[in-house]
């Protein structure tokens, strides 16, 4: 043989391990905002998540937006500020986040999906009571900050995406959600992730950004952290920067609800969904639960 088929097969067997673990388990995926800009990447996401559906995985995609929110946001002349990485979201903006994320980023990737076959079904956490948020403020410096109509979630009833995985499909969710009385609100696509994750009970968070994972000395690209338990984690959580804060609360919250092993990847590099979970060494940095508690 030569080095170039022993390199391919060498790739395909290392797989076999990973396949055979992941076989038939609920993987949810997180499709960040900034990860979505190029459009080659985007179709490799795509192809992505048609192939762990294909390999018998059950691929679960929340998607972001908030860069398409911004852009929308300033054509309209309405402004935003981010408060700890959240978007103070007024009854206005609500407006934007939900016709951005429900009717144009959700569309696009189910779009993408649907370009291989019959798979994706795109779906808000207004349907089917989905998921149910409560309001959420934030505490900056001993103040309570009003981020106006952003929520945390609260109750997850992952029944109508359990419908679509258990159809073969692939649920694609945009992260909008109402409160008990009804009022939509702007939940962190991460935040509604790792709540999925959890009453999924899924074996991975996958979250795709714009870096390579979380970095110690942040922006210093030495600092890379490939592996953290979740107590060394929230040791860390005070001092990350906003855009940061939202994605390893996340992974945290995943893996403290029994998830085995949050990740967070690179965007930016194509395919790397399939380097993290069909690969030995993974890619970027992968929370897992504490000493103990790992399953
Ligand atoms: N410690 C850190 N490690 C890595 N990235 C960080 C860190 N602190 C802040 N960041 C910033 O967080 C950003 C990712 O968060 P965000 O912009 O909300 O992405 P997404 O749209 O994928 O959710 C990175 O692009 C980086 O600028
Ligand atoms: C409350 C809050 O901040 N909501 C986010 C929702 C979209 C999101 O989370 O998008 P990314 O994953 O691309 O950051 C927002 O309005 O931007």
């Amino acid at each position: 043989m030569n080095n170039d088929a022993d390199l391919k097969a060498a790739v395909l067997i290392e797989a076999l391990p990973w396949l055979q673990e992941f076989h038939g388990a609920v993987v949810v995926v997180k499709y960040g905002g900034n990860a979505m800009v190029d459009e080659d990447l985007k179709r490799a996401f795509a192809q992505d998540m048609v192939f762990l559906r294909t390999v018998g995985i059950r691929p679960v995609v929340v998607h972001g937006g908030g860069p398409q929110i911004g852009a929308m946001l300033d054509r309209l002349g309405i402004e935003s500020e981010f408060r700890g990485g959240l978007r103070v979201t007024t009854p206005e903006a609500m407006d934007v986040v939900r016709m951005v994320l429900v009717g144009q980023v959700g569309r696009e990737l189910v779009g993408l999906i649907n370009a291989h076959g019959p798979y994706a079904v795109g779906l808000s956490g207004e349907d089917a009571h989905l998921f149910t948020a409560e309001r959420r403020s934030l505490e900056v410096d001993g103040e309570t900050v009003d981020l106006g109509l952003v929520g945390d979630v609260v109750t997850v009833n992952p029944a109508a995406v359990q419908d679509i995985v258990a159809a073969g499909r692939i649920p694609v969710v945009s992260t909008v959600a109402p409160d008990a009385d009804g009022v939509v609100h702007n939940v962190n696509a991460d935040t509604a992730a790792a709540a999925l994750a959890v009453a999924l009970k899924a074996q991975k968070l996958v979250v795709l950004t714009d870096v390579e994972g979380l970095y110690k000395n942040w922006p210093d690209k030495a600092s890379l952290v490939t592996r953290i338990l979740a107590d060394d984690l929230e040791k860390v959580l005070p001092d990350l920067a906003s855009g940061m804060v939202p994605k390893m609360e996340a992974c945290l919250r995943a893996v403290r609800g029994g998830v085995p092993s949050a990740h967070v990847i690179d965007g930016r590099l194509a395919h790397s969904v399939l380097l993290e979970v069909f690969t030995s060494k993974g890619v970027g940095t992968m929370v897992l639960p504490d000493e103990g508690e790992q399953g």
